[in-house]
């Protein structure tokens, strides 16, 4: 697989002054209220904050699937703010890999066709498309697994495939939203070795929304959301090494106890 960071220099993601309101009049939401962030190419970000302090929403102005009110989202130099329908969701295929929660494979395929299919989407021939995918499965530990449908894999496995489907296409951005959610403390550590290794070897772009403190503590930079607004950042070296409870002693500052209300 080709270094992802040697390619293009710059930011891989550029956030300036993001808006999202939702409703009008008395019943506007305002979810995020003007947020900048740039992610240099090879860096894993975690976004954390309570909830309703807009970390979803941050993640889908950033990949394209919703749309700011105003402000400037660049993927790669790329403003996706003004792309038409279409030429959003081709971007999205070819130059974004999504990892989610609930894994999200088409449970009719096997492992190595869910790792294909953005390739053929993208017109891959079906050869090539296959060998890429049997490579991305082997990088995440999973060649002898290849020909297996999700419901006969574990979750653990099944979110490495999916992070094979989202490394195969060598996107500029990979976005994780809660992508260890779902699974036991020991599968989650092995998916976010996965993530880690996949900035450090192969210059991925990482963006990762959490509410665990120990996920977040893989990432070189945590920022802090709180009601719509970056409020804090470590930034990029002081969070590996640094003990989880570092991150969640300046979350419980951006929560009311028990309420999870922003203070
Ligand atoms: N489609 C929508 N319509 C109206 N309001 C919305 C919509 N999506 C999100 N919101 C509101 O925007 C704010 C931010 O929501 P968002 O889902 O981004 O928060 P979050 O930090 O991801 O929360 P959680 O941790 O609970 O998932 C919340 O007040 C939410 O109710």
């Amino acid at each position: 697989m080709v270094n992802m960071a040697s390619e293009q220099h710059g930011a891989a993601l550029a956030l300036r002054g993001v808006t999202r309101r939702y409703g009008r009049r008395q019943g506007t939401v305002h979810a995020l209220r003007g947020v900048d962030a740039e992610l240099p190419r090879g860096s894993f970000t975690a976004v954390m904050g309570p909830s309703g302090s807009g970390k979803s929403t941050l993640l889908q102005c950033a990949v394209g699937l919703d749309r700011p009110t105003a402000g400037s989202v660049r993927i790669a130099g790329t403003e996706l703010t003004r792309m038409g329908r279409r030429a959003l969701t081709r971007l999205r295929r070819e130059r974004i890999g999504f990892v989610f929660q609930s894994f999200n494979l088409l449970p009719a395929l096997t492992a190595q066709q869910n790792v294909a299919l953005p390739l053929r989407l993208a017109g891959g021939a079906a050869r090539g498309s296959r060998d890429a995918a049997g490579a991305a499965l082997a990088r995440v530990g999973l060649a002898d697994r290849a020909h297996r449908r999700p419901a006969e894999l574990s979750g653990g496995q099944q979110q490495r495939v999916a992070l094979a489907r989202a490394l195969v296409t060598e996107p500029e951005v990979i976005c994780a939203d809660e992508p260890t959610g779902a699974l036991d403390p020991t599968t989650a550590e092995e998916v976010l070795a996965l993530l880690r290794q996949s900035v450090d070897e192969l210059g991925a772009t990482v963006l990762m929304v959490t509410h665990d403190p120990a996920a977040a503590a893989h990432a070189d930079r945590v920022l802090f959301l709180a009601d719509g607004l970056l409020v804090d950042e470590f930034p990029a070296g002081h969070v590996r090494g640094t003990a989880a409870a570092h991150i969640a002693g300046r979350m419980r500052t951006l929560t009311r106890p028990g309420t999870g209300v922003v203070v």
